[in-house]
Order: C-alpha cells, then sequence, then structure tokens
C-alpha cells in the first residue's frame, strides 16, 4: 500500500507520516560515500545543463541552494551557472527563518553564518519576492513522487518561498535517484507541487 492511500487522519497523520519518511531519507543520505556524492554533484550539474538547454528562453536568472554535505551537491552546479553568466539566488534566512535571498558570488563566499544552517552568500539580501526574477527554481527536497509532490526538511520555508515564484518559473525538485517514491507522499494543502524533478542521472517534466 503507498504511503499515502491511508492517509486520512488530517494534518496530524500526515506530519508522522512525512517524518517517517525524513527520518529514512536522512538516515540513506548519511551512509552516502563522499566518492558518491561527489558524483552524483557532477550529474546534478550535468542534467541542470541539459534541462536549461530545453528551456526555449535563454535562462538569465534562477534559484539554487547552497547544499550542506549530504544534500545533493551543488557546487559544481554553481560553478556552472556563474560561468555561463546566469545570476543564481541562494536562500538566505533572516529573523525567525524568514525567507530572503542573496546573489552567488563564488564558491569560496560561501559560509555557514549560523550554527544549523546552510551556506550562505555574504552579500545583501533581498526579500522573499526577489525569487519572482528566477526563471527556474532548483528547490531542494527529501523525496519527490510521480504528482511532483515534494518532501522537504520540515520547516514549511520552500513552501512559503515558492508563493513568490512567477506563474512561468519552472520549479525543479532535486533529488538523489533513490529519492524518487513510486508511491504517494503524504500530501497537505499547503504542499505546493514542483513542475520538474532533477537526479543526478535524470531530468523530467512531470506530467500535468
Ligand atoms: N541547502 C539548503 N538550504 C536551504 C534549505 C535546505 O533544505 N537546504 N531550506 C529548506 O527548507 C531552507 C532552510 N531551512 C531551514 C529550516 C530550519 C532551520 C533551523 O531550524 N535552524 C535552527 C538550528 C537547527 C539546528 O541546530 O539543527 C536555527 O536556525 O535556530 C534552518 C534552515 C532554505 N535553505
Ligand atoms: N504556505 C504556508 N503557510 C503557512 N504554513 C505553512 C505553509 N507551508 C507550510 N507550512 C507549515 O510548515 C510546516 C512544515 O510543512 P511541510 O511538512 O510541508 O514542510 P516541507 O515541505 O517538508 O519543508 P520545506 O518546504 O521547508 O522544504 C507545516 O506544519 C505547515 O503547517
Amino acid at each position: 500500500m503507498s504511503s499515502a492511500a491511508n492517509f486520512t487522519a488530517g494534518p496530524h497523520g500526515a506530519e508522522r507520516t512525512k517524518d517517517q519518511l525524513r527520518v529514512e531519507a536522512r538516515a540513506r543520505r548519511t551512509g552516502r560515500s563522499s566518492k558518491a556524492r561527489v558524483s552524483a554533484a557532477a550529474g546534478i550539474a550535468d542534467r541542470a545543463a541539459e534541462l536549461l538547454e530545453a528551456r526555449a528562453d535563454g535562462v538569465t536568472c534562477v534559484a539554487a541552494y547552497a547544499s550542506r554535505p549530504a544534500e545533493p551537491g551543488t557546487a559544481p552546479l554553481l560553478d556552472l551557472l556563474d560561468q555561463r553568466g546566469v545570476r543564481v539566488l541562494l536562500p538566505v534566512l533572516g529573523p525567525g527563518l524568514a525567507r530572503g535571498w542573496a546573489e552567488y558570488a563564488d564558491a569560496d563566499d560561501l559560509a555557514v553564518r549560523a550554527p544549523g544552517r546552510p551556506p550562505e552568500p555574504s552579500g545583501p539580501a533581498s526579500e522573499a519576492e526577489a525569487l519572482g526574477a528566477a526563471a527556474v527554481v532548483f528547490a531542494p527536497a527529501l523525496g519527490v513522487d510521480d504528482a511532483g509532490i515534494r518532501l522537504g526538511q520540515g520547516g514549511g520555508w520552500y513552501d512559503r518561498a515558492l508563493h513568490h515564484a512567477a506563474p512561468d518559473a519552472l520549479v525543479v525538485a532535486v533529488v538523489f535517484d533513490d529519492e524518487v517514491h513510486d508511491d504517494a507522499l503524504p500530501r497537505e494543502e499547503h504542499d505546493v507541487p514542483v513542475h520538474a524533478v532533477l537526479t543526478p542521472s535524470s531530468w523530467w517534466l512531470v506530467p500535468r
């Protein structure tokens, strides 16, 4: 039975199920070797380049994330975008985890600015609305299903942030290959489905 088939218990039931899935995903991530992480990061950049080439309009601004060690690595992707002159917005957490964005400058500029937070650029942060400039939004996820439902870290940060994406932006969940779920993930009212999925070996549009 799929994990969503018995999802009738309302938000509390859904939270529990999502939490179990997060625990499993984090355990798989922790067990991945550094060699596998490096290779996955290279695949992410290569697949992203394919995705960007498939966009009819030239992409001049994207949003991405500065990966933590166990996440699908974005260092080669950020490098590639930078080399192509693409403006890259990265999440910056303001007070109370407020959603802001700052421009990627280079790898050396990224640093963990506060314990427990992802690396961030040093430059000035814009407000949540700045996301509207991005034609493609590469969103971190712990899992994604066939319908584009994304399992995030559980803070609701991206679900809230994505309300400010441009209506025609392509929102892409970035996951490892073993995080694509055949069974439906638990879905809640606030979950914003993604339009595409990117893994180290492949990328595809979610059928609508
Ligand atoms: N690389 C990356 N960046 C990302 C995300 C992500 O999943 N990956 N996010 C996806 O949503 C957002 C950040 N989400 C966060 C949500 C909560 C806390 C948080 O509660 N931090 C605590 C310390 C926690 C600890 O010590 O373990 C704090 O700041 O007090 C941090 C980041 C935006 N940037
Ligand atoms: N648009 C929203 N407005 C208010 N609360 C929200 C919104 N989106 C999510 N939340 C709250 O955030 C919490 C976490 O949501 P959820 O479990 O879907 O996070 P997630 O998608 O895994 O995390 P993230 O979006 O940070 O990657 C939930 O308790 C939910 O109530």
